[in-house]
């Protein structure tokens, strides 16, 4: 069955992207509004993603790529009918643009429609254009956005028990990347009948806020990217759901350095997290729980965070990996995802390997580590956890 209760139960099936063509449209221009810090090297990045795979493998995890789900869900007519439209940015394009755009799309085989999903089509591709705006537009913009940051398959979708959240992401530059997540989840025979605990409509919910503590407990980050209105709604649906009886809810530094809860925090085992220092011991959490009536919510006072999580979890103290190092190491390899792991199974972890002091202290912790490199993918500012989104994992 797929789902996940936790973010250490061991790993069975994983979805990941293989960065491909919309990594090549990333200019010195457009990289900020499209979210990565430095233009990667195409085949040195594929190259790392196919070992960080294997690495995958090798432990036992069937690796699904979101590409191949979604070529097989535009296979149904139905599936593509609900994709085209929502793609024509109108009132970008206007109506004569987006027409021709449409019948373009409405052409592609499912191989290429799915290509052109994820690189986008900039105006040059479109040989099919004409009118004012296509006359108007510069022969390298974007017709349909890329989305480079597909690579992290944590943010557009998140399971939680055997229910998956098809979140609504914040930036511009990825709220169509649920769109993608979501029509597979709606079409794809694999998922047939997977309940959807989320939609990309609601408030902003990123899954890369969302830490499975425990079975029924569960942490959401607030800050850049989930809103305290994405927090609330995903709080009534999982606790008015049975998932969770308990969510903390834990407000981070709106800063684009701890954009997800997950850059701070991860699991390497059932009690035990790796986080970053500076807010180890000062991060705190509402703990949410449920009301009286249906679907209302109980929330209690503020407390730390850490204390909060163990007394929801039922154990005594979260140990906290706490990795001791200078404040400077520990800033630079924060920003370098060193607190950003996946866990493949309790005391197992996949971590970049340029995170050496990280790394070192999570062995000293006794956890082992898989290191995979990734100068190039780390330049969208995502680690593992951040690259996979756990499809399935044993209950704990
Ligand atoms: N779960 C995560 N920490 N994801 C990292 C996402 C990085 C991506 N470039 C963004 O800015 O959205």
């Amino acid at each position: 069955m797929n789902g996940a209760d936790s973010e250490v139960g061991r790993l069975r099936t994983v979805m990941l992207h293989r960065p491909g063509p919309e990594l090549k449209r990333l200019t010195p221009r457009n990289s900020d509004k499209l979210l990565f810090d430095g233009i990667p090297w195409v085949g040195r990045a594929q190259e790392e993603h196919d070992a960080f795979a294997q690495a995958l493998r090798d432990h036992d995890v069937e690796v699904l790529y979101l590409t191949e789900l979604l070529q097989d869900t535009l296979e149904y007519e139905a599936a593509r009918e609900e994709i085209i439209p929502s793609v024509l940015a109108e009132r970008q394009l206007g109506d004569r643009l987006a027409e021709l755009t449409r019948r373009h799309l409405a052409d592609l085989d499912p191989e290429v429609l799915t290509q052109t999903l994820v690189a986008g089509l900039a105006r040059e591709e479109l040989k099919t254009g004409r009118g004012l705006v296509y006359d108007l537009m510069d022969r390298h913009d974007f017709v349909i956005d890329p989305l480079p940051n597909l690579l992290f398959t944590r943010d557009s979708s998140v399971w939680i028990g055997d229910q998956v959240a098809v979140t609504s992401l914040a930036m511009p530059a990825r709220t169509r990347e649920s769109s993608l997540t979501r029509l597979i989840y709606t079409h794809h025979p694999r998922f047939a009948g997977v309940r959807h605990l989320y939609e990309p409509w609601l408030e902003h919910v990123e899954g890369g806020d969302v830490l499975l503590m425990a079975p029924g407990v569960i942490a959401v980050g607030t800050g850049e990217r989930t809103t305290p209105a994405g927090v609330e709604r995903l709080c009534r649906r999982v606790i008015w759901a049975g998932l969770a009886h308990t969510v903390l809810a834990v407000p981070i530094a709106q800063q684009r350095a701890t954009m997800h809860l997950d850059t701070i925090c991860t699991m390497v085992d059932v009690d035990t997290v790796v986080m970053y220092p500076p807010v180890a011991y000062s991060l705190q959490a509402y703990t949410v729980t449920a009301g009286d009536e249906e679907g209302e919510l109980r929330i209690a006072p503020r407390r730390p965070f850490l204390s909060a999580a163990a007394q929801a979890m039922g154990v005594e103290r979260v140990k906290v990996i706490d990795t001791g190092l200078d404040p400077v190491t520990a800033e630079r390899e924060q920003w370098d995802d060193g607190n950003n792991t996946l866990a493949l199974a309790p005391r197992v972890a996949v971590a970049y390997e340029r995170n050496v002091e990280t790394n070192a202290r999570l062995e000293a912790a006794g956890v082992k580590v898989i290191r995979i490199a990734g100068s190039e993918l780390g330049s969208g500012r995502g680690g593992p956890r951040c690259m996979s989104c756990p499809i399935r994992r044993d209950g704990l």
